[in-house]
């Protein structure tokens, strides 16, 4: 697959164009778009006024809705703050850390027959700057901000985007379908009602 050479993204702006002319293609090259979020250094001042964080739970925030190809938006997790097991919906999920650190559990898809619990497979921290990837075939996963002091916030890329996902009970292996909402949009709080059935953390 053709690869064009990476040139650091020198803004949040800068990448969100990248980002733009990347998706243009049909056909998306995951290491290249790992290497060009990885490769913008985080700057608070230009995603600050994304990040609106919550007492309770996580925060999404839409960015941008990549022409329809994908949607980008700020998680914003609080001391302790963490999700579910979940599933991505078929969908290429890039999770860049502009903040803080997250853990982040692997696990396999459980069988629906077997009805058993779900074990760990890995678990890594990821730290600042750096770019994970998943699907739904390498498996599900756990993210959580397990620091008491410091608050993290992520950037995550979905293509194509999605608007609900499956969570999972990691003693029986349940599965539940949640509809995933934004807390805000753009920078703009997102009206009450539209937020309430968030259940994924
Ligand atoms: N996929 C989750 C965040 S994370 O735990 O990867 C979400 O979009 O809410
Ligand atoms: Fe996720």
């Amino acid at each position: 697959m053709e690869q064009t050479e990476v040139v650091k993204p020198e803004t949040l702006d800068d990448l969100i164009k990248t980002l733009h002319k990347i998706f243009e293609s049909d056909t998306i090259n995951v290491e290249e778009v790992q290497s060009i979020m990885e490769a913008y250094e985080s700057k608070p001042q230009e995603w600050m006024k994304f990040a609106k964080f919550d007492q309770y739970r996580y925060t999404r925030n839409l960015v941008d809705e990549g022409n329809g190809k994908f949607n980008l938006m700020i998680l914003c997790w609080g001391e302790g703050h963490g999700s579910s097991i979940h599933d991505h919906t078929d969908s290429h999920c890039f999770m860049k850390l502009l903040q803080g650190q997250l853990k982040e559990t692997l696990f396999d898809w459980p069988d629906r027959r077997l009805q058993s619990g779900m074990v760990q497979k890995s678990q890594r921290v990821l730290l600042e700057n750096q770019c994970a990837y998943i699907n739904d075939s390498i498996g599900l996963h756990r993210v959580e901000n397990v620091s008491h002091t410091e608050s993290a916030v992520s950037l995550h890329l979905y293509s194509p985007p999605f608007q609900s996902c499956q969570t999972f009970d990691q003693r029986t292996g349940h599965r539940n379908t949640v509809k995933m909402t934004f807390w805000s949009k753009h920078g703009e709080r997102t009206p009450y009602e539209t937020t309430l059935s968030q259940e994924n953390n």
